[in-house]
């Protein structure tokens, strides 16, 4: 294995190739990953803290809460980097610094190399333009009195890409990429499933082209058997269209499933990082290992077969 350098806004200067073989029962895993010579990360978040105020706080630090701890990392081009933690480890925060929600109260955020962790104007368009997020829960993402065709719409109008008639067959290409019927487009939120409220969300996200999406908690508010097919379709988009996403979760299972390298959070900092694999075979953090024992898995029982 050799060593990435923490380079000045991120841009990976050498080739960084890790390979590992882990003994399981089962058998052996193998786990490659190369990060190819001068990578500009989508994102990288270096050393940023979070502090919150609050009227408790703890013994040591009366009035605040450090939401995220001297957290630094790197989502690279195509890939898919999984976050998981237990509820109040840090990962909203996380995600709303990478949305450009909030800012770090120490440390900088890089999007493909830009500074933008002050968050200007500019800053915020290069922000918007990079990334999209889909949310928990679509009924509350989604506004209920727009129909499926004008939320998709809306975006493409606001931002003022091209004429009514191509940003009609924009929508009809995102309704078809997230593999919903034509019909569903004069429907209102409330007259759709969950299943079908997400794979909307995942076309307005679309909409604009990003290079990257943040998933929070994507399937939590779903089915048990819908929440495979949105996995999937997930999985396909990043393929079809080399997309990077950011997949958040508190279940395990389901972000080793999905992601190519996985991030444990406990506490506001990262605890354990690696490639999917050898994370979830081979874990050597403590905290890692707890999770992997303690929660069933969500994911339905059929998936990945
Ligand atoms: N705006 C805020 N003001 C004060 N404290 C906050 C604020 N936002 C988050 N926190 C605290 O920061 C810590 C991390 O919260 P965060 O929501 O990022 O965790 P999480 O892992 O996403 O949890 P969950 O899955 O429950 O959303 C928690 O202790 C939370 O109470």
């Amino acid at each position: 294995m050799s060593d990435a350098k923490n380079e000045y806004n991120g841009v990976v200067t050498k080739e960084v190739v890790i390979e590992s073989v882990v003994e399981t029962p089962a058998g052996t895993v193998e786990s490659v990953e190369v990060i190819v010579e001068n990578e500009t990360p989508i994102i990288f978040l270096d050393h940023v803290s979070v502090v919150f105020k609050t009227r408790t706080g703890s013994i040591l630090h009366p009035n605040k809460v450090t939401a995220v701890n001297d957290l630094s990392l790197r989502l690279m081009p195509g890939k898919t980097l999984g976050i998981v933690g237990e509820s109040g480890c840090g990962k909203s925060t996380t995600a709303n610094i990478m949305c450009g929600l909030q800012q770090p109260t120490t440390g900088k955020v890089y999007f493909k190399g830009e500074d933008v962790t002050k968050r200007t104007a500019a800053q915020r368009k290069l922000i918007g333009r990079v990334i999209s997020v889909v949310f928990q829960d679509p009924a509350t993402a989604l506004n209920a009195r727009m129909t499926v065709q004008d939320q998709l719409m809306d975006p493409l109008r606001v931002h003022g890409i091209g004429d009514k008639q191509s940003r009609e067959q924009r929508v009809l290409e995102l309704i078809e990429m997230v593999g919903l019927p034509r019909s569903v487009l004069e429907a209102l939120p409330g007259q759709m499933s969950g299943g079908q409220r997400q794979r909307v969300a995942i076309a307005r996200a679309l909409a604009l082209k990003p290079d990257a999406i943040i998933a929070d908690e994507p399937t939590s508010a779903l089915d048990v058997s819908v929440r495979a097919q949105i996995l999937n379709l997930l999985m396909d988009l990043k393929h079809e269209l080399g997309l990077s996403m950011v997949f958040i979760s508190h279940d395990i299972q389901t972000v080793r499933y999905i992601s190519d390298r996985i991030i444990v959070m406990n506490g506001g900092r990262i605890v354990e990082e690696g490639p999917a694999a050898r994370v979830f075979e081979n874990p050597t953090d403590d905290y890692t290992r707890l999770l992997l024992s303690a929660a069933p898995s969500l994911l339905h029982p059929d998936l990945g077969k």
